[in-house]
């Protein structure tokens, strides 16, 4: 009977399951959408209840579509859009408010009001982070804040806070295991990332109980088994655990220091392997934990861009320029340039390098002729720059030049796209045969803790390239079209 382990991959904007075979290859995907609430400008939340239905849904259906039963399942890897906060009722298992996503920027207040008493650089040097409403643990403060009776429920010990990974574990598991990894817990704004442990100072500083907070494990070990009924009468291992980002990393098989990855998809993350070491940054990028993996961690440098992907998912949904993701690259295709239009999405502020989360989104160039084409070749271009951006930030950091870039995620289907990265950066792109890295991560650190693979020697032998982008462009005229870039981010913060 062939053996199998299903990722499950729990996105921003979808969540996917995803079975992958002893080569670590896509068997069968299943996919669905759910709903995006944007309660106030820069707001962004999820419901977590829908999000767990669908994650149940895609898992019945991926064995549906594979003819799998759940006996042939080995083990189950869980990978997730990091920092979205959920705080549940520890009697009922219901959350007490929606997901606040990790894009929300309601929190904006509480940390420029953290800021401006000077704790920025405390959190920075045990957390790798910074003050901005992109990390966890803000969001939490502001759910008790916020939330009737919450304070008092989590001053109780009632209340439990978990990312989207311990939410979905304490599901599948039927309530019995309250768990993170490490990968998740280093986004929160309230783990340190040096002593491996939740920081008592800093819990104090955001008034978050600890009583809340999840179990920190490595990457990779058995959680939990799941529950039968909800597994099809069968009981599984939930064997890894990853936040999408860094198990993207270790789907690239980056396991090497100095190699990184660009994940496309809502957003842009590009992670570089620093070994044992945490390196601090002095350019806006964030230190975080790759993973723990056979009683080690290892931690890497990220640069993260808030908007990539969802601005094309803006030309679909928002001006209804365009019908489909896909379809941004025919238009872009048909003309040579954006003849000096610059899109800058900063719709949710800015990420690496700036850390401006009070800026907006702007529009640099038109003329009376600036077409549709333009338009819509100047946003993709916008996640090159960005990416452009973060690539400098990690040079300058690490001292190292790279000699590829690997790339996944959604968007990186996109051809145009991937030319136009190789051409700004002056770096070869590698795209690798499964695209699917995220998910495969994920299935490797649970398939390693269930012996299905014998270690990472094994894993890295099955990447392989689909395709290698080369920079075709001249050096000046990249310098020229990258001035442009750093011309209109800078134009664009000086609106607030
Ligand atoms: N051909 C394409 N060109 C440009 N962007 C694309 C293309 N296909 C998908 N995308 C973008 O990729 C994103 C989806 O990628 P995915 O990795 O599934 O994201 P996530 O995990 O964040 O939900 C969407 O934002 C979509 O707009
Ligand atoms: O859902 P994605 O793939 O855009 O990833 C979101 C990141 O984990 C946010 O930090």
């Amino acid at each position: 009977m062939e053996k199998f382990i299903l990722s499950l991959d729990q996105g921003t904007t979808s969540s996917r399951a995803i079975l992958f075979n002893h080569k670590g290859e896509i068997v069968a995907t299943a996919q669905r959408e759910f709903e995006q609430f944007f309660p106030k400008p820069g707001w962004v939340e999820h419901d977590a209840n829908e999000i767990w239905t669908s994650v149940l849904a895609c898992m019945a259906e991926v064995l549906r579509k594979a003819d799998v039963t759940a006996e042939q399942v080995v083990g189950i890897g869980i990978t997730n859009q990091r920092e979205t906060a959920v705080v549940w009722d520890k009697n009922t298992g219901k959350p007490i408010y929606k997901a606040i996503v990790w894009q929300s920027r309601q929190t904006e207040e509480i940390c420029r009001d953290l800021r401006d008493k000077g704790y920025n650089e405390l959190f920075n040097e045990r957390t790798g982070l910074l003050l901005d409403p992109y990390f966890s643990g803000t969001k939490v403060k502001w759910i008790l804040d916020n939330v009737e009776g919450a304070r008092e429920k989590a001053d109780n010990g009632e209340l439990l806070f978990g990312t989207i990974d311990t939410w979905l574990v304490y599901k599948l598991s039927g309530g019995k295991a309250h768990v993170t990894d490490y990968s998740n817990a280093s986004r929160t704004l309230m783990f340190n990332i040096y002593d491996l442990k939740w920081d008592e100072e800093l819990l104090d500083i955001l008034t978050v109980p600890k009583s809340m907070l999840p179990e920190v494990r490595q990457s990779s070990e058995i959680y939990a088994n799941t529950i039968d009924y909800h597994f099809f009468g069968f009981e599984v291992p939930i064997a890894g655990i990853a936040g999408d980002q860094q198990a993207a990393l270790f789907g690239q098989a980056c396991y090497d220091k100095g190699m990184a990855k660009n994940t496309y998809g809502t957003g842009c993350f590009m992670l570089m392997n620093t070994g044992a070491e945490g390196v601090k940054s002095k350019h806006g990028l964030l230190t975080t934990l790759a993973w723990g993996v056979d009683g080690k961690v290892e931690y890497a440098l990220e640069g993260s861009i808030f908007v990539a992907g969802s601005a094309i998912q803006w030309l679909r949904d928002g001006l209804r320029i365009i019908d489909n993701a896909p379809e941004s690259e025919d238009y872009a295709a048909k003309v040579d340039s954006t003849e000096g239009v610059y899109v800058v999405p900063a719709f949710v502020g800015l990420g690496t390098p700036y850390w401006d989360s009070e800026a907006r989104g702007a529009v640099f160039g038109l003329t009376r002729g600036t077409s549709k084409e333009h338009f819509v070749r100047a946003t993709l271009e916008s996640l090159a720059y960005q990416t452009k951006d973060v690539l400098d930030a990690m040079v300058a950091d690490s001292g190292i030049n790279l000699k590829s870039l690997r790339v996944d995620g959604g968007a990186v289907k996109n051809n145009l796209l991937m030319q136009f990265q190789s051409d700004i950066l002056g770096v070869p792109v590698d795209r690798p045969v499964v695209n699917e890295t995220t998910a495969l991560g994920a299935a490797y650190l649970a398939g390693l803790a269930v012996g299905f693979w014998s270690g990472k020697e094994e894993i890295a032998k099955q990447w392989q390239n689909e395709k290698t982008f080369a920079p075709e462009l001249e050096e000046t005229k990249r310098d020229e079209l990258y001035n442009g870039w750093k011309k209109a981010v800078a134009a664009t913060r000086t609106f607030k």
